[in-house]
C-alpha cells in the first residue's frame, strides 16, 4: 500500500512539476510549443497584410522603416530561431541591432491576441486572425508607429544618404549612415549676424507649411552657399542639418546618369529633409560636356516641382565662386538665401585663435593684423590646421601661421581676401599640398631659434619656440648653417612620408 502512494506521488512528481520543467528548458519544449501553435493557428482564418518597402513611386514606405524599429525593441527578438546582427553604427560601434531574417515568422501579443509578422525580401507581411482584425488591426498599428517614434525620438538620429550606383537589381538608390558631425551653425566662421538670419530663416520656414500651401507653393526653401575651398560650407550645412534635426542627402552628381535618374532619385528621398548638391558650378560646365543631365532637369530639381508636393525639403547647393553660375540657376525663387564664406579676416582668425590655441591676445597679432590688412589671406581649414598641429605652442602656430601667409597667403588659389574668389573650381583641388604639410612637418621639426620671418625685418624673439619660418641671409655660424642642414634633410626625409601625416602632425 505505502510502495503504491509511493509511486503515484512519484508519477504525479515527474508528470507535473519534472518534465514540463525539462521540457520548457530544453529545445524539445520549443519545438513542441512552436508545432502546437502552428496546429492551433491552423484552425483559424488568417488575414495577411503588405507592408512593401517602397511605394510606386520607389520612395520609402515610413511604415517598413517603423516596423524594423519597433521589432528590433522587442525581447522576444532575441528568442526567436534565426536573427541578424549588425553592429557597427558610425556613432555606436557597441550598439548591437537585431533584424530578423527572411521568412522568419516573429510572433507578437497585442491586446490578448497573437499576429505574426514575417520579412519577404523588401516586404513584410503581417498575419492576423480574421476575426480579431477589426478589433486589434488599426490599433495594434498605431502602437507599432507610437513605439517606433518614440524611439527615434530618444535616438534624435539625423542619417546621412548617399546615391550609389545606378543597379537595376536593387530597389532603393540611397545608402544611409548615421550622421554624426561635430559642427553647428555656430562654429562657422562666418559673421554671427549672418548666422543668426539663417536660423531665423530655418525656424520661420519650418512653422511656414499652411502658408506655403495657401500660395500654392512647395514647401522647400533654397540656400546657396559660396566661397572658396576650406572656408566651412560643408560643416555649416552639417550644422544646418543638426539645426533642423533632418536627414540629408548628399546628391553626388557624377553618378546620375539622366534627367529621369534624377527625378527617380529625388523622388526616393522623405519629407523632413536636407538635399545637397555640392560643387554645382563644377558640375554645371562638366554638365554642359557630358550631357548626362540637362540644364533644364537641374533646374527643375531647384524648382522643387518634382519633388512630393507638401512634404518640407530644404534644398542647398555649394558653388565655389557664383559668378561663374548661369543666373537661370540663381534666379530668386530657385535660390532663397545666399550665404558668403569668406577667407579669414584678422577677426575670424582671432576667432580662430582663441578656439584652436585659448589665447585671444598675443605679442604677435599686430604683426598678423599688418598681413591680413595687406591683403593676404588663407582659408579656415589652413589656418586651422596649422593652429591644431601646433597646438601645444601658441607662438610657433602663430609664427607659421604668418609665414603660410606670407608665402602662400597672397599667391595661391586660396589665397585671396573675400571677393577676389579665384573664379570656378578655385578651391579644387583642395588646400595646396604644401601648405598643409608644412604646418605639420613644422610642428615636429625642432628647428632654430634664433630665426626671422623671411620678408620682414621682425625678429622672433621666443627662444621656447621653435618656427619652420626663416630665412637663408640670416643664418651667419657655422652653427646655424649645420643647423639649417639637418632641418633640410630631416624635412626631405618627412616629405617624402606626407601623404601619411594627419591632422595632428603625427604620422
Ligand atoms: N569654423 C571653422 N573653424 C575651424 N575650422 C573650420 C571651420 N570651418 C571649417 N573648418 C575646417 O575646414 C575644413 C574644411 O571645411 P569644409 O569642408 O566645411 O569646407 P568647404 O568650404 O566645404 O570646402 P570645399 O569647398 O573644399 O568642400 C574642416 O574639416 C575644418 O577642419
Ligand atoms: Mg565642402
Amino acid at each position: 500500500m505505502i510502495l503504491m502512494i509511493f509511486f503515484t506521488l512519484l508519477t504525479i512528481i515527474i508528470s507535473f512539476w519534472l518534465i514540463p520543467r525539462l521540457l520548457s528548458r530544453t529545445s524539445i519544449g520549443q519545438f513542441l510549443q512552436t508545432r502546437w501553435r502552428v496546429i492551433e493557428e491552423a484552425f483559424h482564418a488568417h488575414q495577411f497584410y503588405k507592408v512593401p518597402k517602397f511605394n510606386n513611386h520607389m520612395q520609402e514606405n515610413q511604415l517598413f522603416h517603423k516596423i524594423v524599429m519597433y521589432l528590433n525593441s522587442l525581447p522576444s527578438a532575441e528568442d526567436l530561431d534565426y536573427v541578424n546582427l549588425f553592429s557597427g553604427c558610425n556613432n555606436n560601434p557597441n550598439e548591437i541591432t537585431l533584424v530578423i531574417n527572411n521568412d522568419q515568422m516573429f510572433p507578437d501579443v497585442f491586446l490578448g491576441s497573437r499576429v505574426y509578422w514575417k520579412l519577404d525580401k523588401d516586404c513584410f507581411v503581417l498575419k492576423i486572425r480574421r476575426k480579431e482584425k477589426r478589433r486589434i488591426l488599426s490599433t495594434y498599428l498605431q502602437h507599432v508607429c507610437k513605439v517606433a517614434d518614440e524611439i527615434d525620438q530618444k535616438k534624435n538620429e539625423v542619417r546621412l544618404y548617399i546615391n550609389a550606383e545606378n543597379d537595376p537589381e536593387k530597389n532603393g538608390r540611397w545608402i544611409s549612415t548615421p550622421f554624426k558631425h561635430p559642427a553647428t551653425i555656430d562654429t562657422a566662421m562666418i559673421d554671427s549676424d549672418l548666422k543668426n538670419k539663417v536660423k531665423s530663416d530655418l525656424e520661420l520656414f519650418l512653422k511656414s507649411k499652411s502658408y506655403y500651401h495657401r500660395l500654392g507653393r512647395v514647401w522647400k526653401r533654397s540656400y546657396l552657399l559660396y566661397g572658396p575651398s576650406g572656408t566651412g560650407k560643408s560643416s555649416f550645412i552639417a550644422g544646418m542639418a543638426k539645426f533642423l534635426c533632418y536627414d540629408v542627402y548628399d546628391v553626388d552628381m557624377s553618378r546620375i546618369t539622366s534627367d529621369s535618374d534624377l527625378k527617380l532619385l529625388l523622388l526616393q528621398t522623405t519629407s523632413k529633409s536636407l538635399i545637397v548638391i555640392e560643387d554645382l558650378d563644377r558640375y554645371l560646365v562638366e554638365q554642359a560636356k557630358s550631357k548626362a543631365v540637362s540644364l533644364s532637369g537641374i533646374l527643375n530639381f531647384m524648382d522643387g516641382i518634382i519633388c512630393c508636393c507638401g512634404e518640407e525639403r530644404v534644398m542647398v547647393f555649394t558653388v565655389s565662386n557664383k559668378d561663374h553660375v548661369d543666373p537661370l540657376a540663381l534666379r530668386p525663387g530657385r535660390i532663397d538665401f545666399h550665404i558668403h564664406f569668406p577667407l579669414c579676416d584678422f577677426s575670424s582668425f582671432k576667432n580662430l585663435a582663441n578656439s584652436h590655441l585659448g589665447i585671444k591676445e598675443h605679442k604677435l597679432f599686430p604683426q598678423v593684423e599688418e598681413i591680413f590688412q595687406a591683403g593676404a589671406s588663407l582659408s579656415p581649414a589652413e589656418i586651422g590646421e596649422i593652429m591644431i598641429s601646433n597646438r601645444g605652442s601658441p607662438t610657433r602656430a602663430l609664427k607659421t601661421v604668418i609665414n603660410a601667409l606670407q608665402t602662400n597667403g597672397g599667391k595661391t588659389g586660396t589665397g585671396h581676401r573675400p571677393g577676389h574668389d579665384q573664379g570656378l573650381g578655385s578651391g579644387l583641388p583642395r588646400a595646396p599640398r604644401n601648405l598643409s604639410h608644412s604646418g605639420s612637418i613644422d610642428g615636429l621639426v625642432d628647428l632654430p631659434s634664433k630665426l626671422t620671418h623671411s620678408g620682414s625685418t621682425r625678429t622672433v624673439d621666443d627662444s621656447s619656440d621653435h618656427s619652420g619660418v626663416f630665412c637663408m641671409d640670416n643664418f651667419h655660424t657655422g652653427k646655424e648653417l649645420k643647423n639649417l642642414y639637418g632641418l633640410l634633410k630631416n624635412r626631405s626625409r618627412r616629405r617624402e612620408g606626407s601623404m601619411d601625416f594627419d591632422g595632428e602632425g603625427k604620422v
